[in-house]
């Protein structure tokens, strides 16, 4: 598949599994649901459209208490490797999230941009906790102002597909995440 635009492979299928697995039961730890509780207790999980939706599927498949699903979609602006912040929301969620237990799931955070911007917008909408899990996190982020509770890989400043990311809308449905070779955007 994709002959020659994967450079390498910089974290496998089953890693990622495991990874994810691992990620699970520390967030289940995290969020143990009271005994006999109300559904709107349940954690919220939010993913951003699109390149969460893999991992977010994963992870509420592997999660061990009940969780709840919404996804937003925003549009950023950039050249197609790089992101310079978010222009506006094309998806909002379907519900209020005042008072509930809120996950934001990230595929990767890169410049910390998108990120930084949904905490913000979500913020203002009072939930009663707002917590985030990315699956990667690249090094520009990891002095961003934001704390990231839950991280998969630290990985490096390098263009990754696979596992829900992408480029040029492609590779998004390799199941794992690979290098992708320069010569493909250069
Ligand atoms: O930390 P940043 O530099 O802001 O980059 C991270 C964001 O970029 C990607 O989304 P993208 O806008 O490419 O859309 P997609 O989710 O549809 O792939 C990724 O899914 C993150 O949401
Ligand atoms: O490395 C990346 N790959 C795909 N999409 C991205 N969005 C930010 N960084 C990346």
């Amino acid at each position: 598949m994709y002959d020659g635009d994967i450079a390498s492979v910089v974290i496998s299928e089953d890693r990622i599994r495991a990874r994810t697995i691992e990620l699970a039961a520390e967030l289940a730890q995290r969020y143990q649901p009271a005994p006999g509780k109300d559904p709107e207790e349940d954690l919220l999980l939010v993913g951003v459209l699109k390149g969460a939706m893999m991992f977010m599927t994963d992870l509420a498949r592997a999660l061990p208490i009940p969780t709840q699903m919404e996804f937003m979609a925003v549009s950023s602006y950039g050249s197609s490797t790089s992101s310079s912040g978010v222009g506006r929301i094309l998806k909002d969620l379907d519900r209020d999230i005042a008072d509930r237990d809120v996950l934001i799931v990230e595929d990767i955070i890169d410049s910390g941009l998108t990120l930084s911007w949904l905490v913000r917008n979500l913020e203002a909408r009072n939930p009663r906790s707002l917590e985030i899990c990315t699956l990667l996190r690249k090094p520009d982020a990891i002095s961003m102002q934001v704390e990231v509770s839950h991280v998969g890989f630290d990985i490096p400043n390098d263009f990754v597909v696979g596992y829900g990311l992408e480029y040029d809308e492609r590779y998004r449905d390799l199941p794992y995440i690979g290098l992708l070779d320069p010569k493909v955007y250069c």
